[in-house]
């Protein structure tokens, strides 16, 4: 095992991550509760900052995920479909299988700029362009329009009053329901419409399967397909179809496309975050195809046979890659950019500073008593760590 694999195994170095990406958070947060008196005055450019801030913690995650874990999604698209990402608003329609599939979504929004802020950085830092300057929605400088991009996800409520995830979606208007219909639907609607508005090219993921896959959830599902007359399906549970149908609704005019999202990894790996966070390399594939809204139908019954339909194609895929270890569609590799690293190198730079300072502290106060503790209290903790962890 080389010295770095080795490193990324040591409860040190874990927790400083985990450190750095609570505390980080929780000056987010800070930041976001700031831009409260601005939502009044300049709504956009409120929106705009909690994207930017939003981007300095979600990407802490990709940085994690394709840097310190090495674990990098291989993308299945055709290629006529992949000009248009990132170019313009999507509902992503994903499978809900797996502890990281969150993490894979947003390292497929970062390639493509839908996680908040790399284009331009890149324009500005790398291509030396001038830094866009906007004004009663005009361009003032002379570079070419730079996309804006936000990622937005229908979350069940809970997830919502997580201190540092759930406050930061909050103020990225994120869509939270209870999933109960009738208690849901007003609000529901209203934040849909909300999004009408965004200032930034945005992709709205939905897991209408609604709930993670167990093979328990999977049995229950199936008899309700079975009781519906529908045919049944092996890797997926029946999709749920009034969230779909009312996101479709409110947001025609808005988004131009679904995008079927179909996720699955490499020799049957079951893939944790603990796993990553332990620097453990995954390999996930995913499958991606563009289907423009207008060939979803209006009607709330053809829109469920519709989702019905497109759920029994998802797990055809599944099955042959089960067979195959391969999606349909060529590989494409967009490029990987430096910027959730360089945030991530940059937070726990700042972050590390008090820490070092407490154990400069720690040496000079010259107590062998509180040296020692501190350093049996560490070793414990490794210990401890490192046999929940094998
Ligand atoms: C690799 C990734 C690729 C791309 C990613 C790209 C972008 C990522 C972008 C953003 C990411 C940003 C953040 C993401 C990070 C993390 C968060 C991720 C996910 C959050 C996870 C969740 O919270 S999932 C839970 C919330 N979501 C949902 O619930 C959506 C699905 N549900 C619905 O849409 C429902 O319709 C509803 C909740 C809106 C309403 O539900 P309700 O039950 O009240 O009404 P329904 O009409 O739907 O249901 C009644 C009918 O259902 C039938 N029924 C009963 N039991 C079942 C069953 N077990 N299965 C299926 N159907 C069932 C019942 O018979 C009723 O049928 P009728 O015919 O009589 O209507
Ligand atoms: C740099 C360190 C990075 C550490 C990264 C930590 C990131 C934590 C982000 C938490 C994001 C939470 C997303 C949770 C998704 C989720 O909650 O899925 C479960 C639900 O669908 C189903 O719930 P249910 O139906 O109630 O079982």
């Amino acid at each position: 095992m080389g010295l770095v694999q080795w490193l990324k195994g040591q409860f040190l170095c874990q927790l400083i991550i985990c450190y750095g990406f609570l505390v980080s958070g929780l000056l987010v947060n800070l930041l976001q509760i700031c831009t409260l008196p601005l939502w009044p005055i300049n709504k956009q450019l409120a929106r705009r900052i909690n994207c930017k801030l939003g981007y300095s913690l979600t990407s802490q995650s990709v940085a994690l995920l394709e840097w310190w874990s090495g674990t990098e999604v291989t993308f299945y698209t055709d290629p006529a479909d992949y000009q248009f990402y990132g170019k313009e608003n999507a509902i992503i329609v994903l499978n809900h299988n797996f502890e990281i599939d969150f993490l894979c979504g947003w390292a497929f929004c970062d390639r493509f700029g839908v996680l908040g802020i790399h284009h331009i950085l890149s324009r500005c830092l790398l291509l030396k362009t001038h830094w866009r300057r906007t004004s009663n929605g005009r361009d003032l400088g002379n570079c070419p329009p730079i996309p804006l991009k936000a990622s937005k996800c229908l979350a069940k409520k809970e997830l919502s009053y997580l201190p540092v995830i759930g406050w930061m979606w909050y103020f990225l208007e994120m869509v939270f329901i209870k999933r109960k219909w009738e208690e849901d639907k007003r609000s529901f609607v209203q934040s849909l419409q909300n999004l009408r508005d965004y200032p930034e090219n945005f992709w709205f993921l939905l897991h209408c399967e609604g709930t993670r896959f167990t093979e328990e959830k999977h049995q229950i599902s199936m008899e309700v397909a079975e009781k519906k007359g529908l045919p049944k399906l092996k890797h997926h549970l029946l999709p749920r179809t009034k969230g779909f149908w009312v996101a479709v609704q409110n947001l025609r005019g808005t988004v131009a496309a679904v995008y079927c999202c179909t996720l699955n990894f490499r020799n049957n790996e079951t893939p944790t975050l603990l796993g990553v966070i332990n620097g453990k390399k995954y390999h996930p594939d995913l499958y991606i195809r563009r289907i423009p809204l207008e060939s979803v139908p209006e009607d709330e019954a053809e829109c469920s046979s519709w989702l019905h339909k497109l759920y029994q194609e998802k797990d055809q895929f599944q099955e042959d890659y089960s067979h195959t270890g391969y999606f349909p569609g060529p590989i494409v590799t967009p490029l990987r950019g430096p910027w959730a690293l360089i945030n991530w190198i940059g937070w726990t730079c700042l972050l590390l500073y008090p820490l070092y300072l407490l154990l400069v502290q720690l040496v000079l106060s010259g107590s062998i008593l509180t040296i020692l503790a501190t350093v049996a209290f560490c070793s414990a903790a490794t210990e401890r760590y490192g046999s929940v962890c094998r």
